[in-house]
């Protein structure tokens, strides 16, 4: 249920494994779209695979299609933020009573796949029964259980991380339903399948390991990683701001610091921060859990006040060397929260492009595959938009690099130093070659820590 990242990543990959997948979801647009063999999203691999697939697989808007007789029926439907923190439950409930209403096989295992609050597998449970009985008029009994089982995918690499998972999580306080998802997982737990021709197994991918627990831990386990990785990368940025101060190079301390075992290198890329669907609103969705038991999660907070502060930061060092943003044509490159993906949720571009207009100064944005869906989702800001890398550069006061989408790093930066009004060049995630830079003639600005040579 539910055909975004996650329904649809987990749906083919299912598929691919052998598995035959009905995905539901209410938009007809996706359903239209997927049915022509299209995917709605930008994600590598989706569409190789989904082909690869699709003798396993069906589109439908209908839950009578997809429920009845269903093994196991995943939910993955999206889980936003509300103002107070707390998850927007509305679309699981939604799911949970059409899947109450049209539920009908011998035993259904309800899945949670969304990132739920911890308690939303008893609430989906009592859901379920409600519906259920409403619409079989009669007591069901037993015919169901729910699980939780949460998603670990990174967009971008998500059909990798989905055949490849560093582990499974599985909880449920039925044991049957637990036997049921350790069958469904059985080939990526042993990795006994043949791994896509375009998507080889890593030669360090051994057996997986499964995790399997009651369905609280499950579910604080998602927002327990979330959050540590969110805090991991708050941390480098602010030991990236001393590093500012005491005149040291951030790389080299996130290297020097990473290659012990204890705190693994991935994760300490300092830069403007983190963005996407799913660490600000689940590290929010912490916090108001927290409280709801009368307990603070400091530590939680601080990386969030952290990460926002690196989105003010990039418009601060801009500040310093330009002295006046009123007036100035600033160019951005990438919108989308990171590289591979076409998603803007929660993208620290976008924030990045408000700040530097309220300061007066003109932006010109630009993307190589998130630009269509930003035009749709930020029309105030389409304007700004720029058909080429050529157009950010030309007249420009300062171009700060905030998505690191291969295609930057590659770029021929001699060609475009002279395009500028002032060659000011604002590296937003530490990626380029700042004595390369410097040497073409542009200034170069880091946000966290002072690149060692300059
Ligand atoms: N995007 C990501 O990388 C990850 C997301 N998650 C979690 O997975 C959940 C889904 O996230 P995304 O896939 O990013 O969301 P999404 O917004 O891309 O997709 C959700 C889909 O559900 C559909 N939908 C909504 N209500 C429905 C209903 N009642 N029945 C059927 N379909 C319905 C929507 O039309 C949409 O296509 C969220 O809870 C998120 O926190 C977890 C791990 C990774
Ligand atoms: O729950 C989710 O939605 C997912 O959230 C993240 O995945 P995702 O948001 O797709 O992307 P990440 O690769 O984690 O990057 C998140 C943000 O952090 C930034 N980041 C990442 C790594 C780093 O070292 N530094 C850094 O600033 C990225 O640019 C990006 O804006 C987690 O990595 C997934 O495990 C999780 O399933």
């Amino acid at each position: 249920m539910g055909t975004g990242y996650v329904g649809l990543t987990t749906g083919i990959c299912l598929a691919y494994l052998g598995h035959e997948v009905t995905c539901v979801d209410l938009s007809q647009e996706k359903v239209d779209l997927l049915r022509a063999g299209r995917s709605p999203i930008y994600e590598p691999f989706l569409d190789e695979l989904m082909h690869e697939a699709a003798h396993n697989l069906t589109f439908t808007t209908d839950y009578a299609e997809g429920v009845p007789g269903a093994e196991v029926v995943f939910v993955a439907v999206q889980t936003p933020s509300l103002p107070d923190g707390q998850p927007d439950l509305r679309f699981l409930r939604m799911a949970a009573e059409s899947i109450g209403k049209t539920i009908d096989g011998e035993f259904t295992v309800v899945v949670n796949k969304s990132t739920v609050p911890i308690g939303s597998g008893n609430w989906v449970e009592s859901i379920l029964r409600e519906s259920f009985e409403g619409f079989h008029s009669r007591r069901a009994a037993g015919e169901f259980a729910v699980a939780s089982n949460p998603e670990f995918l990174r967009e971008g690499s998500a059909i990798h991380d989905t055949l490849f998972p560093d582990r499974i999580v599985i909880g449920s306080d039925n044991p049957r339903s637990l036997d049921v998802l350790n069958r469904l997982y059985r080939a990526v737990l042993n990795q006994s399948f043949t791994a896509p021709t375009f998507l080889p197994r890593p030669e360090e991918v051994g057996a997986v390991p499964l995790v399997s627990t009651d369905l609280a831990s499950a579910e604080l386990i998602k927002y327990a990683a979330n959050a540590f990785l969110a805090l991991k990368i708050s941390y480098i940025n602010e030991i990236g701001k001393l590093a500012n101060k005491v005149g040291a190079d951030i790389n080299q301390v996130a290297r020097g610091t990473g290659l012990d075992a204890r705190i693994g290198s991935r994760f300490l890329q300092p830069g403007v921060g983190w963005g996407g669907s799913c660490f600000g609103k689940d590290t929010a969705a912490l916090i108001a859990t927290a409280a709801e038991y009368s307990y603070d999660m400091p530590i939680v907070s601080a990386a969030r006040e952290v990460n926002q502060r690196q989105r003010e930061e990039a418009v601060n060092k801009l500040l310093d060397e330009l002295r006046i943003l009123k007036g100035r044509k600033i160019g951005l490159l990438g919108l989308a929260f990171k590289p591979n993906t076409d998603d803007l949720r929660d993208s620290p571009a976008i924030d990045i492009a408000k700040l530097m207009i309220a300061r007066g100064a003109r932006v010109k944005l630009h993307d190589p595959v998130a630009a269509e869906r930003f035009r749709a989702e930020q029309p105030e800001l389409a304007a700004s938009l720029c058909e080429s890398v050529d157009e950010v550069f030309d007249d420009s006061d300062a171009v700060v690099l905030v998505t690191e989408w291969p295609q930057y790093l590659e770029l021929d930066w001699g060609k475009y130093v002279g395009l500028m009004r002032t060659p000011v060049v604002l590296d937003g995630r530490n990626v380029l070659d700042p004595q390369r830079l410097s040497r073409l003639g542009y200034t170069y600005l880091t946000i966290a820590g002072r690149p060692v040579g300059l």
